[in-house]
């Protein structure tokens, strides 16, 4: 059909309805609409200026379906190579690809900038905000003070042998089912890290464990957390997120017709269940303290351990004398599951992916192991801190695969910001993203490939490489486990290749590569997950992966 003949059954349709008037004059304002916002975007816009595909220049929609199909970090990554380190990625938003705009935008303690609108919903089940989601700067202060006593010196030190303990069951299933060869069944190494995670962060935070590790009935946790990632990452950009958040926590939740939805629902009611579970035991030993009579030795009588709640119960505001109220400790407890359970579990299964990729790497590593350490019980602080490899390849793993790959949102305050040289007006958002960062060339040579020793020696390049490190973002919201994380990770990786020789499993990839590389397993998808040789995520918030799928076989000891 001639285009004339289409336009002319267009028109004729047209004449056709009734209401022919009503059509034009409701059409034509909302095009008029739309082209001219386009207009005004790509031409007296503040951004204007800015390279950036065009798409995410005229509409912020791309973006929403970036966070939505997890290829948000590929896709800056991919910007910032052709356009440069300012790249435009929405119509009001700017990604920085240098060290000078991480330290302007988060170094700088005092920026002109706050957490974006984004936060508001990721907590919006909890109807308050965590330490992390928290908008106002004060009310941060205020979070971030009275959860410090949880991550003190101190209670790192009380926290290394509940680490150790899970560890340790950690290693006794590894060495399960094996083979009259010594070596065991194949297994998804992320899977088995991930169940690692929620069992020594729920021992951390409520002093008991989920028990992912020895059994089913807790598995589930890990895809709520996987399906909250998801929901949160790309509802809180859709225009509705502000009516959204007015039913999260509700029993509307339910009924959603998307399944991440409600899975956020059940996660925040798990967690505070769990929650209430240790504020129970705390309430009943306090009861206890005070009453005259003292009951049978029962649980209630046992003093709850000095775990995060502990310390979080009793912070108190110095001038104020106020605790945290109810929700904001449902709040907590949601955001310490999620964050302590995640990153240690990603940086464990690209580790080992990287070692069995570089095998060079593996044998210095286990070289320096088994130099370090007689037995596996002297694996601990602070010896551990004193291996140098161990430290690099745990840098290293951190760089190419940082578990929040991409920006998190900061808006420019009144009076604005000037980020490397630009001045930016208020309102528009700005951010650094992590695996961008991690693979400019500038600050990482060959930055794909999995170098360990660009962590050690040379001064100058060591200070480059940290400079642009970003896994645990920078400043006044920076990442307050961040020692907890290195030691979770030190503990399990430093102990599991001393007990155990360890190899890929051949099966189940027919490409003939290790599974949780591009072109293997569930990767086949794409242009976006097609580089072999990296360790793969799904950017949903926090990185998803899979494999790699490896084998173990108990190491023989000289
Ligand atoms: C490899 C592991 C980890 C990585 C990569 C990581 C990364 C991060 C990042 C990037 C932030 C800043 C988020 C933002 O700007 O919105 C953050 C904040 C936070 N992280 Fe971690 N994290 C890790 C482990 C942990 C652990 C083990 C815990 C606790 C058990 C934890 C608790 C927190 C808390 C409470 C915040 C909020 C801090 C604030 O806003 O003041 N993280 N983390």
């Amino acid at each position: 059909m001639a285009l004339s003949d289409l336009i002319d059954q267009i028109v004729a349709v047209l004449r056709s309805l009734k209401n022919v008037d009503f059509f034009i004059l409701t059409c034509i304002p909302i095009i008029a609409y739309f082209v001219s916002s386009i207009i005004y975007r790509l031409t007296f816009h503040p951004l204007a200026k800015y390279p950036g595909n065009f798409i995410e220049k005229i509409s912020g929609w791309p973006e929403i379906y970036y966070h939505y199909n997890g290829s948000r970090h590929m896709r800056i990554l991919e910007a910032h190579n052709k356009y440069g380190p300012i790249v435009r990625v929405g119509p009001n938003k700017l990604d920085f690809n240098t060290t000078t705009a991480v330290a302007a935008i988060h170094r700088d303690k005092s920026a002109n900038v706050k957490k974006g609108d984004w936060y508001k919903t990721v907590d919006a089940e909890n109807g308050a905000f965590s330490v992390q989601t928290v908008i106002d700067k004060h009310e941060h202060a205020f979070r971030r003070k009275m959860i410090s006593p949880s991550f003190s010196e101190a209670a790192l030190r009380d926290s290394e042998q509940f680490i150790i303990q899970n560890v340790d069951i950690f290693l006794r299933r590894m060495g399960e089912k094996r083979g009259s060869d010594g070596w065991t069944k194949a297994r998804d190494f992320s899977e088995w890290c991930t169940y690692y995670g929620f069992d020594y962060t729920s021992d951390l935070a409520f002093g008991s464990r989920f028990g992912l590790v020895e059994n089913d009935e807790h598995r589930y946790l890990a895809d709520l957390l996987k399906n909250l990632s998801h929901f949160v990452y790309y509802a809180g950009h859709l225009p509705i997120a502000p009516a959204l958040r007015l039913v999260m926590g509700t029993g509307i939740m339910n009924y959603m017709p998307s399944k991440a939805a409600r899975d956020t629902h059940k996660y925040f009611l798990v967690s505070t269940s769990k929650l209430h579970e240790r504020q129970a035991l705390e309430e009943a030993f306090i009861l206890m303290e005070s009453s005259s009579e003292k009951p049978p030795k029962s649980n209630f009588n046992v003093a709850p351990r000095k775990d995060i709640f502990h310390y979080l119960f009793r912070s108190r505001d110095p001038e104020t004398g106020l605790a945290l109220s109810p929700n904001q400790l449902s709040a907590d407890a949601g955001l310490l599951i999620a964050a302590g359970s995640d990153g240690v579990a990603i940086t464990l299964s690209a580790a080992l992916f990287y070692l069995l990729s570089y095998p060079t790497c593996l044998e210095k590593l286990s070289t320096e192991l088994q130099k370090a350490f007689s037995s596996i019980e002297e694996i601990r602080l602070p010896k551990l801190n004193h291996c140098a490899y161990l430290h690099a390849v745990i840098e290293e793993s951190l760089r190419l695969a940082p578990c929040a790959p991409s920006a998190f949102p900061r808006e420019v305050l009144s009076g604005g910001i000037v980020v490397d040289g630009h001045y930016i007006p208020a309102g528009i958002t700005v951010g650094t993203s992590p695996y961008a960062l991690h693979h400019n060339e500038a600050y990482y040579p060959n930055s794909f490939a999995f170098i360990p020793e660009r962590w050690i020696g040379g001064a100058e390049k060591v200070r480059k490489a940290k400079e642009a490190f970003s896994t645990f973002s920078h400043g006044t919201y920076s990442c307050i486990g961040k020692s907890v994380a290195y030691l979770a990770i030190k503990l399990l990786l430093a102990r599991l290749l001393w007990r155990y020789d360890v190899k890929a499993a051949e099966e189940g990839n027919d490409a003939g590569e290790l599974i949780g590389g591009g072109g293997a397993g569930k990767w086949k998808r794409g242009k976006w997950w097609s580089r072999k040789a990296e360790y793969q995520m799904e950017d949903f918030l926090v990185g998803y992966r899979q494999g790699p799928i490896v084998r173990f076989r108990e190491r023989e000891i000289e």
